[in-house]
């Protein structure tokens, strides 16, 4: 049976774009992608690079007050425009829309600048009504914001809004304690906006370790979010030019815009999957085996919208894997148990990989080094901003099973980390390697004794 592509790939964002690139231009496919958006999907264009972008723009106070410690009496940080901003972010962002979409073009990609949906194992539907049939499906659909059901919720912002705001509100509440919320908090906060966070836990970035959230929550409080743990909404209602939130504890308050950082949900609704045999996992994510593979063998799905680990280099990882084994005859499946991740908070990040305390321990015994500190750059300006650096070692092997770093730039040295444990490096050897002086990461080498050591399950 003849195809009119190898490959048809639904979605041009971090994993499709990969997949279809690879597959066109290192195995000599044929390959055709829809995308019904913007070019390079969620982090090009509402996610990892506009928000990072927000962050160094929310930092410049911070920086006011640090200079002063260092003897720049007069520091100010003047006043921050977000127009001037806005048009920046804007023509950054085409820039780097058209970069993916000149690399498709090159790789020999064919584009459809359209929504597509399934009909059928081997043919998609797109919105202007042309079938195509394809060898192989790529799902790579990504994922959507997700509200929690409160009355009055359609008046809240998501993510995707944050970045097409007009004007930047007086007063802003951010609902959640997950990755969006507390970047945003941190960011609004930074940019000169009243900020409230409002969380229903009883510290934020729930499933990191717990010390490290421990000291995110503080920070936040420290930076000027009025971090509130318990409340929940009830209620949105439209007031004057705002909104008026009610909250579980029987609370009500207005602000000028409202944001949900609730979550995200796979964006599989409307794909044609009731055409297909895909099987789906009970939040409506695509249900794959270790090659991406679905449950129907001519259609694969990477990134999001597999709800595996929702991050840009897994959904890239993914999608060249899938490229290479379908196409390049060079089998290969990802690891997603050792993937390094940073939440950019400021002054100081969250960086992360492998088993939090709370996971070692329950793993088995486990030695934990684990150090608190306040930096010689904060602490000669005057600030009490702590860093937290903490292994994590199995005693019987003494392989560093996770690290933990809060402090500035720890997304940076966690990359680094990352690379060492990734190939089963042993506390000894962390040892044996050379400080760099005078750094904060030094401590990763230099902490000679164990805090604590938990003796596994109960101990
Ligand atoms: C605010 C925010 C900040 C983030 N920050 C980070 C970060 O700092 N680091 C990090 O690693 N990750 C971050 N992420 C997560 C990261 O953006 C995602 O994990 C990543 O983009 C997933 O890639 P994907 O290819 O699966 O999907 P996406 O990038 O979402 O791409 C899916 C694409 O498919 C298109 N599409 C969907 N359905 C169809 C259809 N039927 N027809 C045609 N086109 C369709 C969509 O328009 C979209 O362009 C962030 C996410 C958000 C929301
Ligand atoms: N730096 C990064 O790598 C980065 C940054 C942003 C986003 N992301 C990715 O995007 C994903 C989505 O981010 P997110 O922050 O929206 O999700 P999240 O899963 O990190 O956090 C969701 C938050 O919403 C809260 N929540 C959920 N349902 C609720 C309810 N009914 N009532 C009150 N609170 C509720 C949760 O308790 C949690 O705190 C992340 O999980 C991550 O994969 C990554």
């Amino acid at each position: 049976m003849s195809f009119d592509y190898d490959l048809f790939v639904i979605g041009g964002g971090s994993g499709g774009v990969r997949a279809a690139r690879i597959a066109a231009s290192e195995h000599g496919a044929r390959v055709g992608l829809a995308e019904e958006s913007r070019m390079g999907g969620t982090c090009v264009i509402r996610g990892c690079v506009p928000k990072k972008l927000m962050v160094f723009a929310a930092q410049a106070g911070l920086m006011e007050a640090e200079m002063r410690g260092y003897g720049w009496c007069d520091a100010t940080a003047g006043r921050f425009d977000w127009q001037v901003f806005r048009e920046k972010l804007d023509a950054e962002l085409r820039r780097l829309e058209l970069i993916y979409r000149a690399a498709l073009q090159k790789a020999g990609v064919t584009i459809h600048d359209q929504r597509a949906r399934l009909v059928g194992h081997h043919e998609v539907e797109l919105a202007d009504g042309t079938r195509l049939s394809a060898r192989h499906i790529l799902i790579a659909a990504g994922g959507r914001p997700a509200k929690i059901g409160v009355p009055g919720e359609e008046l809240a912002m998501v993510s995707d809004d944050l970045f097409l705001m007009d004007a930047l509100p007086k007063k802003m509440l951010l609902v959640g304690g997950g990755f969006i919320a507390c970047e945003f908090s941190t960011i609004m906060a930074g940019l000169g906006v009243e900020t409230v966070q409002v969380y229903r836990g009883d510290a934020v970035l729930r499933g990191f370790d717990r010390e490290a959230r421990d000291m995110a929550t503080l920070q936040l409080s420290q930076v000027g979010v009025d971090l509130r743990l318990g409340p929940t909404p009830t209620l949105l209602e439209r007031a004057g030019e705002g909104v008026r939130v009610s909250f579980d504890d029987g609370s009500a308050e207005a602000f000028d815009s409202v944001l949900f950082a609730t979550g995200r949900t796979p964006y599989t609704a409307g794909l044609g999957l009731e055409t297909t045999e895909v099987r789906l996992k009970p939040n409506g994510a695509i249900e794959v085996d270790e090659w991406s593979q679905t449950s129907v063998p001519s259609i694969f799905a990477v990134g999001d919208v597999t709800d595996r680990v929702n991050l840009t280099p897994v959904a890239i990882r993914e999608g060249h894997a899938f490229a290479d084994t379908v196409f390049g005859a060079r089998p290969r499946t990802v690891d997603h148990s050792l993937v390094a991740a940073a939440v950019y908070l400021r002054p100081h990040e969250l960086g992360t990989v492998g088993l939090t305390e709370e996971q070692a321990k329950a793993r088995g015994p486990v030695d934990v080094y684990s150090t608190v500190f306040r930096p010689m750059r904060s602490m000669f300006a005057g600030s009490d901003a702590r860093v937290m650096m903490k292994l994590l070692v199995d005693p019987a092997t003494d392989k560093v099973l996770g690290c933990h770093i809060f402090g500035p730039e720890a997304g940076e040295m966690i990359q680094l980390a990352a690379i060492p444990i990734g190939m089963g490096a042993t506390k000894a050897q962390f040892d044996a390697t050379i400080a760099v002086h005078p750094t904060a990461a030094e401590e990763l080498v230099t902490m000679r004794h164990p805090s604590r050591r938990h003796e596994g399950l109960g101990g």
